[in-house]
């Protein structure tokens, strides 16, 4: 069910201005991969290419043996590309099922229910399924936003900044829900960190960008070594 999602030599344009350089990324089964770097290097734009959001001018993604080419972005979450954009983009006037049903849009019918299991990730959500999503606090609309993107059932979930703003028990709650969707689901995460010890404890394979390039390709221990955090300091 799992797939690897392949990000070969991409570039990217906003206008004239050259956002992603050739940029690779592989994200295994089964394992989280971490895009590391400081503000405006082109996490987020690696991102925005992955779901389809901005269209890439070199270079192709695959996911599976699928290109994903100009498939547009409800195409890829059909295709099992789950995405939680950095901000969560909740919708603040629905409730907190109604928000988590908008993931049914790319469901057959027979699939359209809330997996029990991101109520045990998440008991939160059950205790607040009538209360409107703008009236959770950052983290539980955080929780939200995760859960939405489990209902379309992805086999890759793609996450930017997911512990930016959150206080820490939620934090630890956010990290323990991925290691549980990588372990027990197997699934393939990608997410997009500013906050090197929550990599440092989740990821498994890291990335590090500077200036719209990757930078270093490794393993998370390497966050430990000076040359690799001198890309990460401010
Ligand atoms: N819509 C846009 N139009 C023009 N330039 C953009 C646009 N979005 C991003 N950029 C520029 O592209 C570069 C990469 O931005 P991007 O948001 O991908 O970086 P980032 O690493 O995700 O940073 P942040 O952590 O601040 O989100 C930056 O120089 C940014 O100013």
């Amino acid at each position: 069910m799992s797939a690897t999602l392949t990000i070969n030599a991409i570039d990217l344009h906003y206008g004239a201005a050259q956002a992603l350089k050739s940029v690779s990324i592989t994200c295994k089964p089964g394992r989280i991969t971490a895009v590391l770097g400081r503000n405006g290097v082109g996490k987020s734009s690696t991102l925005r290419a992955i779901t389809g959001i901005n269209t890439i001018t070199a270079g192709d993604i695959t996911f599976g043996d699928e290109v994903l080419g100009k498939a547009p972005p409800y195409r890829r979450a059909r295709m099992g590309l789950g995405y939680v954009p950095q901000g969560r983009e909740i919708f603040p006037l629905l409730t907190v099922r109604e928000n988590l049903e908008t993931g049914y849009a790319g469901l057959k019918r027979a699939d359209r229910t809330i997996p029990a299991y991101i109520f045990e990730l998440f008991p939160v959500l059950k205790s607040m399924l009538g209360r409107r999503g703008g009236d959770l606090s950052g983290g539980q609309q955080q929780q939200l936003a995760i859960g939405r993107a489990l209902v379309t059932r992805p086999r890759v979930l793609v996450l930017d900044e997911p512990t930016e703003g959150i206080q820490p028990s939620i934090i630890k709650d956010i990290g323990r829900a991925l290691q549980f969707l990588r372990d027990e689901k197997g699934m393939t995460i990608l997410l997009v960190e500013q906050f090197l010890d929550f990599c440092r404890e989740i990821a498994d394979d890291i990335y590090v960008m500077d200036r719209g390039e990757i930078q270093h390709a490794g393993v998370a221990s390497d966050l430990d070594r000076p040359d690799i955090r001198r890309h990460l300091m401010v």
